[in-house]
């Protein structure tokens, strides 16, 4: 067997098949491996125009897919796999890729297309190392193809009939059952609706793997009751019920309402609740019910958690939902309702704790998106870069594990600057410093890279000119700005994270990457590559320019560089 020699050093690692394939777990078991099958939720959605060679898109693809199952797997399976395999096979005619067939008539056109001749059969494999240091996670990705020919002899219309008839060549059909039962699935189990809601992109995921109206139906009874879930996830959380109970399990739910100064009877029904979620869990003690957290809650919920979710769980509480119980009077007025709620609560709104708390939101939120900016291109032509509103350094801290050359310093207002040190991480090295100062008014600080993540979108035109006018200024050509934001879909259908999340901006737009790419432009910066990631953020990386040739080369450069 050719895995032999190596079957012996993945005795007790945790290996896992990123595919639900029947066939490709056929051939890693024939092959000795022992691992775990968690079928990637990853979406083949990738611009197939974007690739030289169609190699090229399936390794992309297996890799993609790998990376979402390893990524996912800490957070949702609360375990860290060891190798993740993933696999993407296409077929090609005349260096074409073939899509799958939509229906039967579909089918008959491709399959004849093939008929009496030669295709390709592309397999992109991706290996995912996953070295887990201090809660974090570090990928190494290995990958390569295999091309298999095959010729096809004269097929009869019958035949192609035949085949077309058993269902098999719309695979598209499995695809839609499976999505439908990973659905269903989250319904049984509501804890996955909060990694859904909270963790990742995947709320949507969800949303995008409607498939027919019962799956639509279906869908939003899953939805509505995400809202309800929310609320007793806002409650318990803002009343400190996890917090509580990490330092003092096993609680009875009159020891649970005195401590957290609420009635006895509501303090049942929202333990049970949260029992009912899978946030905590419960047991009899001198025949009384009992209460505990579970491993999620302690992992998510308790506020000094290393992947705390607490602060942004109490942001959205005290400040998104109030803003969507205006959206109405938004849509209407066609205004953000941001000033209304600020004027009602002006001295919470100035408070530090509220500073505090938008801070806090912030680096929940980039730990978990801002790897995937930062890991997206090769930066190591750069050595000093600046964070435009890099808040807690939450970016710059991933800046500075995935780029060894690379120091940061954050740029951020006087009064985030000053509570940043809530949120230092101890750094071995002292390469992310912070500077305080207003992006709009001072000078900006010297760097050969400036990064802008989620600052442009929330932008008034005019604020934006400002801003881009002074880091185009403070950029020598060959400077580089690098950009993560959320990337609309061209034809603006997508991702509804970013468009929901429009509906409560005060101020800017989402855009799609060539909407950035053309502001930009306008400001001497030429996009090099742009990353759409499988996380919450895009990212873009730009090029200053001055003179025509300079320009050229410095994009091909970068390019050459991914
Ligand atoms: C939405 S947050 C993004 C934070 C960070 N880049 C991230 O993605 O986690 C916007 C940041 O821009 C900062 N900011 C807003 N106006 C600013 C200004 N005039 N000068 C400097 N920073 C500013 C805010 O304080 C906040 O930290």
């Amino acid at each position: 067997m050719v895995l032999n020699p190596v079957i012996s050093k993945l005795a007790g690692k945790l290996v896992v098949l990123a595919s639900a394939s029947p066939r490709r777990l056929e051939i890693l078991r024939n092959a000795g491996l022992r691992f775990e099958v968690v079928p990637s939720w990853f979406k083949e959605t990738l611009d197939k125009r974007l690739f030289k060679a169609p190699h090229e898109y399936a390794v992309e693809t297996a890799k993609q897919k790998a990376l979402e199952v390893a990524r996912r797997m800490p957070l949702k399976h609360l375990k860290t796999p060891d190798v993740v395999i993933g696999a993407d096979t296409i077929v090609t005619v005349d260096g074409i890729i073939l899509e799958k067939p939509v229906d039967k008539h579909d089918a008959y056109r491709m399959l004849s297309s093939l008929s009496g001749k030669e295709h390709s059969v592309f397999t992109g494999v991706a290996i995912v190392l996953c070295h887990e240091k201090e809660n974090e996670v570090d990928y190494q990705l290995i990958d390569f193809y295999e091309e298999t020919k095959v010729k096809f002899a004269d097929l009869s219309e019958d035949m192609l009939w035949e085949y077309i008839n058993s269902g098999e060549p719309m695979c598209v059909r499995k695809n839609v059952n499976s999505e439908t039962h990973r659905v269903r699935a989250i319904d049984r189990s509501l804890r996955d609706v909060f990694i859904n809601v909270f963790c990742k992109q995947e709320q949507i995921t969800v949303l995008w793997c409607i498939s027919g109206l019962l799956d639509m139906l279906y869908t939003s009874f899953v939805v509505t009751r995400s809202l309800f879930l929310s609320q007793a996830l806002f409650t318990a959380s803002k009343l400190r019920v996890f917090d509580l109970l990490h330092t003092n399990a096993e609680l009875d739910v009159e020891q649970v309402a005195q401590e957290i100064k609420a009635s006895v009877r509501g303090t049942r029904c929202l333990l049970e609740a949260c029992v009912s979620l899978g946030l905590l869990k419960t047991k009899e003690k001198s025949s009384r019910p009992v209460y505990r957290n579970t491993d999620l809650a302690t992992r998510f919920l308790c506020s000094d958690a290393h992947f705390s979710l607490h602060g942004y769980i109490q942001y959205c509480n005290d400040v998104v939902w109030p803003l969507f119980s205006l959206l109405e009077s938004a849509v209407l007025e066609g205004s953000s309702q941001r000033e209304k709620l600020q004027e009602s609560q002006s001295a919470a709104y100035n408070s530090q704790e509220v500073r505090l708390r938008f801070m806090s939101a912030m680096h929940c939120t980039a730990r978990i998106g801002a790897t995937a900016v930062a890991v997206a291109f090769d930066l190591s032509s750069y050595k000093t870069a600046c964070d435009l509103g890099g808040c807690t350094g939450a970016v710059a801290n991933e800046l500075v594990k995935a780029h060894p050359e690379l120091s940061v310093s954050v740029f951020d207002l006087p009064a985030v600057v000053e509570l940043s040190e809530h949120f230092h991480p101890q750094h071995a090295d002292n390469r992310v410093s912070f500077q305080a100062g207003d992006f709009f008014k001072d000078e900006l600080p010297k760097a050969d890279l400036y990064i802008l993540v989620r600052v442009l979108h929330d932008l008034t035109d005019e604020k934006l000119h400002v801003l881009l006018s002074k880091v185009a200024d403070a950029c020598t050509p060959g400077c580089g700005l690098l950009l993560g934001e959320i990337f609309l879909e061209e034809n603006r259908s997508g991702p509804s994270l970013g468009l929901l999340q429009a509906l409560s901006m005060s101020e800017g737009k989402q855009r799609s990457a060539t909407e950035y790419s053309q502001l930009l432009k306008n400001y001497g910066f030429i996009t090099a590559h742009v990353k759409h990631t499988n996380g919450l953020l895009g990212a873009m990386l730009c090029i200053k320019g001055r003179l025509f040739l300079h320009l050229i080369m410095a994009t091909m450069k970068s390019l050459h560089l991914q």
